[in-house]
């Protein structure tokens, strides 16, 4: 029997629709998965493409079904799976086979697998993929990690897979070990700071204007076609126009309001902090997510506290506001994509990986869930400076912000005398209020400092005296 050329494990929503990608690019391909009926089911319903395909039920059936050396996509639940799976795969293995571990991993346990394989035979690529079923099934962005040869010898089939932007593909080799796993967890954080910045604008659509859904869905498809334009406005349009088929409501207003969380928007979060760079727009998105999960509490607390009174939103017919709400989004998108930058541009020095910012943008064009139209001006401003401090720095984001971020004070503002939540959009202001003033106040915490710690600080007439007039803080 002809052998294929790459195999894959793990037939769930991911791994079967990544399987009939890679077959329909012509690619043979074994399969595998830890229970048989999936792979059986995948099989039998892979139509016209089964020729493709070779299932397999038992791991020594599955390698012994694909050409050495072997590419082997690993595409189940990340964490404790991979590596029990890797244990079970690796005794069938010969030199030079290739394990691909391409779900949402931990960078940190990418590193840790990567490591160890690396003076075996064997060798490990730890691959982000993004854009969901559909992406999976017609073109996804790929981020991978590992050495630059193990990336050629796989570079070929995940071009023929990867989503195309005008004609480019959304793949690329990113760096070495965790490289590509770190990235695909800071586009997951944006991810999160996208989404719930849109949620905020629908709460104040829904709880500020008393807008439907049907009709909060209409603004969304028009903002859709404006600078806005992206793949999360455009589902956001598409899931607020839907209806519940039982009660024949709008869908979402018979979803429960707590969100899901799998770990890489916290992931983001700890890793920003650990490389000291601020990140507040991911930060305030998985806050969000954890508060949302605590619904009795919070009603509960409605029951205590009653709900504020909302001001009137400006703009006699809504409608400047309308144009203010766009323009707020815009602007605290902004916020959130050059922090997610920032982080990838600390963790770069930090772990020598030399991440080409430019590429990564390029790649989030098309494919990823937070593809967008923006992502093109991101990848224009990144090409032109690419190790410019922060995105909002540079001529074409600047002049975007200065034209925003009257709309999102005001936005906010609004919000907040209205007493409607929107953590994410305020501090999305803060962090340019913070970024562009010169003079800051830590000026006081470092006194405050020295005063109860002698922790010292520095002068900012360079005076070398490092310490305040008040002795310590225990004789005050
Ligand atoms: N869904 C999405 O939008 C995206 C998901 N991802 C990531 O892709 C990966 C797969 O996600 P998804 O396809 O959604 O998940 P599913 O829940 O649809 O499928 C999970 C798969 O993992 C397998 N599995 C679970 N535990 C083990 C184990 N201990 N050993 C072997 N196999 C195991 C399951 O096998 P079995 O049938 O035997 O249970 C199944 O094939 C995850 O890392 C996820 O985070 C990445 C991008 C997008
Ligand atoms: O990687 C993804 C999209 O890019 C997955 O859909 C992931 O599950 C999203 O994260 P969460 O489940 O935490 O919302």
């Amino acid at each position: 029997m002809e052998q294929a050329e790459i195999g894959l494990i793990g037939l769930g929503v991911m791994g079967s629709n990544l399987a009939l990608n890679i077959a329909e690019k012509g690619n043979k391909i074994a399969v595998f998965n830890r229970t048989p009926e999936a792979t059986r089911k995948f099989y039998a319903e892979a139509g016209e493409l089964a020729g493709q395909i070779i299932p397999c039920e038992t791991l020594e059936e599955f390698v012994a079904a694909i050409r050495p050396p072997r590419p082997i996509i690993i595409m189940i639940k990340a964490g404790d799976p991979v590596d029990q799976q890797m244990k079970l795969l690796e005794p069938y293995l010969s030199s030079g086979d290739i394990m691909i571990d391409a779900g949402n991993a931990n960078f940190r346990d990418t590193i840790r697998r990567f490591d160890t394989l690396k003076d075996s035979p064997l060798t490990f690529i730890g691959m982000g993929v993004s854009g969901g079923e559909e992406g999976a099934r017609h073109g996804p962005s790929i981020m991978v990690g590992g050495t630059e040869d193990s990336w050629k010898r796989v570079e070929k089939v995940l071009t023929s897979i990867s989503a195309k932007f005008n004609g480019e593909p959304c793949v690329a080799w990113l760096g070495n070990d965790g490289a590509g796993h770190f990235v695909k967890t800071i586009h997951n954080g944006i991810e999160y700071a996208d989404m719930q910045m849109i949620a905020e604008i629908y709460g104040i659509l829904r709880d500020g204007l008393k807008l439907s859904a049907p009709e909060i869905s209409k603004v969304f498809g028009r903002w859709n076609e404006g600078r806005l334009n992206s793949y999360l406005i455009e589902i956001t349009e598409k899931v607020l126009a839907a209806n519940d088929p039982i009660s024949g409501k709008p869908m979402v207003d018979v979803i429960l309001d707590a969100a899901g969380q799998k770990g890489t928007g916290k992931w983001s979060v700890i890793e920003a902090q650990n490389l000291g760079v601020a990140a507040t727009g991911i930060e305030a998105a998985v806050a969000g997510r954890v508060l949302s999960s605590q619904k009795e509490e919070r009603v509960a607390a409605e029951k205590i506290f009653g709900l504020p009174q909302t001001v009137a939103m400006p703009g006699t017919d809504g409608l400047s506001f309308l144009d203010d709400l766009e323009n707020a989004l815009l602007a605290a998108k902004i916020a959130a994509y050059a922090q997610g930058f920032a982080v990838m541009a600390a963790a770069s020095k930090e772990y020598g990986w030399n991440l080409p910012m430019p590429t990564i943008a390029k790649i989030w064009r098309a494919g990823c869930i937070i593809r967008s139209q923006f992502l093109d001006e991101i990848t224009s401003a990144f090409t032109k400076d690419p190790d410019v401090a922060n995105l909002i720095v540079t001529p074409a984001f600047a002049q975007l912000v200065q034209e925003t971020d009257g709309a999102l004070r005001r936005v906010v503002s609004t919000a907040v005398m209205s007493g409607l939540p929107v953590p994410a959009l305020a501090s999305a202001l803060s962090y340019f209020d913070t970024y562009r003033r010169g003079r800051g106040t830590a000026n006081l915490i470092q006194a405050q400092r020295d005063f109860f710690g002698a922790h010292g600080f520095d002068r900012v007439d360079g005076v070398d005296k490092h310490h305040g007039p008040w002795g310590s803080g225990l004789n005050a």
